[in-house]
């Protein structure tokens, strides 16, 4: 095995976003489910995604995870290391960004870090250090709100030597679309200057391919999907055409959300809105779609399992056709209610394993489509569901594709929050062959 590029990415939605832009410029990509030392690659397999859940864990758990990966990427003749992370810079007040990427850095060998959230088709942009998301500012962007990792602040030199040892300096726009020999003199002044992280600014897809060509090999690459992709495209990727594979119409498919990015709460509104002559009420007084069904959070505390049964018992005896959905996706109001009252990382917690429990029932009776919205939420599905691996198909919306399991005929589409135009739910079930 001779990988061309060996991804560790900080949650699942993450891994697939890359995976699917690899994918598209043609490469054989693999995304795994941590190290899963069982599965055999196929010998044309040019990158390996590891997917982990370490975006919103403690430090020293997603630096020990993060090595591990490292490890079996070596172990596996990786000519090149990715951290993958979220193009909105997703990352605690303590980490995980900086330390891990701190740790990568020590344990390759390399002096200094490419920072490239950037990922202008889903219209995240770095300018002058800041990113904007959808043309605003990081922490106006919805982001501020996010239930675990809210971003209060869009000026990215500052976050990262928040959450880490070294100092970050800008390789600017202008010097970024000069190409490789000014990227490259940036990187030795910024090296002299003692600087650890280079932050590039894009704005375009054709920044991003200037970048991944100027890039010298003994930089590490961290970032979005962007530079992923970029990366594929310019080693000539572009050299398979490939029949993507599409889930198969017989077996039933459920919708679980866990997101409560601005993103997903409009398409679970949009999904709603099929039918409203079928709606029926919730507890709270609004009416949801017949096929539409909200998580009561505080239940996922109190009667977990019985109340995961109740579900279950619900999404089997809908219909089918549109798919079940089941939410808990809240308004960043509702959810900093919910919050104060239960503290986040517990409800959050709770909610993400009450759909995993959903997730495994529902394998066991013979669902084989899953779509799920949220990246800690698709994580700890994909984690507890038992893939081991997954290939890539065919992509839904930028960075969102249909995955198979590797062993298994189980298909998932894992959502990232802020990802897909507002009538997702309903494109990934016109997606079945
Ligand atoms: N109604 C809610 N109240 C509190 N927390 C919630 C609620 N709904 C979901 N969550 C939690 O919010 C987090 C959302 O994170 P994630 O799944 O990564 O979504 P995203 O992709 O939008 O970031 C999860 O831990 C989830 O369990
Ligand atoms: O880079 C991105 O934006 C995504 O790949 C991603 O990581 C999104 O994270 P979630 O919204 O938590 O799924």
């Amino acid at each position: 095995m001779n990988l061309k590029l060996g991804v560790i990415a900080d949650d699942f939605t993450g891994a697939t976003d890359i995976a699917s832009f690899m994918a598209q410029a043609g490469w054989q990509v693999i995304q795994l489910n941590g190290r899963a030392d069982d599965v055999r690659l196929p010998d044309d397999t040019d990158a390996v995604v590891i997917s982990l859940k370490t975006r919103s864990c403690p430090a020293g758990q997603a630096v020990a995870e993060s090595l591990e990966a490292l490890a079996w990427l070596d172990a596996h003749q990786c000519r090149r290391v990715y951290f993958k992370y979220c193009s909105t810079f997703d990352s605690t007040a303590k980490g995980n960004i900086g330390p891990v990427t701190d740790a990568l850095l020590q344990a390759t060998g390399r002096s200094m870090a490419v920072l490239c959230p950037a990922l202008p088709v889903n219209h995240r942009q770095v300018i002058g250090g800041n990113l904007l998301v959808n043309g605003v500012a990081l922490n106006e962007s919805g982001m501020q709100h996010h239930p675990l990792t809210p971003m209060t602040d869009a000026y990215l030199p500052r976050v990262m030597d928040a959450q880490s040892e070294g100092k970050t300096g800008l390789i600017p726009l202008a010097t970024v679309r000069q190409g490789g020999q000014a990227v490259a003199q940036r990187l030795d002044q910024l090296r002299q200057q003692g600087v650890r992280y280079a932050l590039a600014d894009i704005e375009h897809d054709s920044d991003l391919a200037l970048l991944a060509a100027a890039l010298p090999a003994e930089i590490l690459l961290t970032g979005g999907s962007g530079l992923g992709g970029a990366i594929a495209l310019a080693q000539g990727a572009a050299r398979r055409v490939k029949t993507e594979r599409l889930p198969s119409a017989t077996g039933r498919a459920v919708i679980l959300s866990g997101s409560c990015s601005a993103m997903t709460n409009r398409q679970v509104a949009r999904y709603q809105q099929a039918d409203l002559s079928q709606s029926t009420p919730t507890d709270n007084g609004t009416t949801t779609a017949a096929w539409c069904r909200p998580i009561e959070a505080a239940r996922c505390l109190t009667e977990a399992h019985r109340y995961a049964a109740e579900l279950v018992e619900w999404v089997i005896s809908q219909p089918g056709d549109p798919a079940p959905l089941l939410y808990a996706t809240q308004s960043a109001q509702a959810v900093g209610a919910i919050q104060a009252r239960h503290g986040a990382a517990v409800i959050g917690q709770a909610i993400e394993q009450l759909f995993a429990d959903i997730a495994c029932q529902l394998q066991n009776l013979g669902f084989n489509k899953f779509i799920i919205a949220g990246g800690e939420t698709s994580s700890l599905v994909a984690q507890q569901l038992g893939v081991k691996g997954f290939t890539i198909g065919q992509t839904i919306a930028p960075g969102v594709p249909w995955v198979k399991d590797i062993q298994r005929p189980l298909w998932l589409a894992l959502k990232s929050g802020n990802f897909g135009q507002e009538n997702f739910f309903n494109q990934a079930q016109e997606h079945y062959q």
